[in-house]
């Protein structure tokens, strides 16, 4: 039984099959890359488990709960913290204010930014963002405002905003979309980091297959909205579904 398990999810746009009968299980403390073709339903899949889409049917049971019915922020209470392709951090706001964000939320239950009453007091998340940002090598830059930053440092702000939140499922959108290679490969060494030291588990969706291979442990293959294959990276590599799916190649 894994951490994540996904039912025979469909999902329908209009006339479009978007997921077709998915299954997939996710287990605890591994990267399990999801990858495929443009249009295959990989985001549409990720939206099903973070709350944004709801499956027409089928089941998303996180650690034993069901994900469906449940708001974006519920489920991030769960323990499900989800990177988008595009960071989402507050350009407006220094390093340091934007992880405490998501600290606040936490504690608080919502994003509001004054509360009464507090379990945790100001000083304790305070020392806990910046134990964050010296793990993930930020602890420097945290008076900086995030909007001057390059690509990747955004995107090591918004990993650190989601992990201080010590989520059990990261789950990473494109993570590297649109970078330099020293910021992907930055990126790769950062998330093998979190890997290492962290009881966590990663669940990608990636184009670049330098970065799949890099992390992942198991990988997805999607296509038309279905799985077509799921295996170790090595056995991936040189199947012939995958290459068919990809490249259009006969099986
Ligand atoms: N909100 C929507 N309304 C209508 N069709 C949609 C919607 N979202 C996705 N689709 C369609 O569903 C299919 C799957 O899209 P999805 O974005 O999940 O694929 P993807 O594998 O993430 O693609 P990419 O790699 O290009 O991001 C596509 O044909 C897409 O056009």
């Amino acid at each position: 039984m894994g951490i994540l398990e996904v039912k025979d999810v469909n999902k329908r746009f209009g006339g479009l099959q978007a997921l077709g009968n998915v299954n997939l299980s996710i287990q605890e403390n591994i990267c399990h890359a999801i990858i495929g073709p443009n249009g295959a339903g990989k985001s549409t899949l990720l939206n099903c488990l973070v709350g944004k889409l709801i499956p027409d049917t089928g089941s998303v049971m996180f650690d034993g709960q069901s994900v469906l019915g449940r708001t974006p922020f519920e489920i991030n209470q769960m323990g499900i913290s989800r990177v988008f392709q595009t960071p989402e951090i507050f350009g407006d706001l220094t390093v340091m204010e934007n992880m405490m964000i998501p600290l606040f939320a936490r504690r608080d239950g919502s994003f509001k930014l004054h509360a009464y009453e507090s379990v945790e007091s100001e000083k304790e998340l305070r020392e806990q963002a910046e134990e964050m940002l010296r793990e993930v090598n930020m602890a420097d830059k945290r008076n900086m405002h995030s909007a001057a930053m390059s690509r990747g440092d955004k995107r090591r702000l918004e990993m650190a905003m989601c992990l201080v939140q010590k989520p059990k499922l990261l789950l990473l959108d494109e993570p590297t979309a649109g970078m330099a290679r020293a910021d992907t490969n930055n990126t790769i060494d950062l998330l093998k980091q979190i890997k290492d030291e962290r009881d966590i588990t990663i669940a990608i969706i990636e184009h670049d297959m330098h970065v799949v291979f890099s992390l992942a442990d198991r990988i997805t293959v999607l296509a038309q909205g279905t799985p077509l294959v799921e295996d170790t990276p090595e056995k991936i590599k040189g199947h012939p579904k995958v290459r068919e799916a990809y490249l259009g190649e006969s099986a």
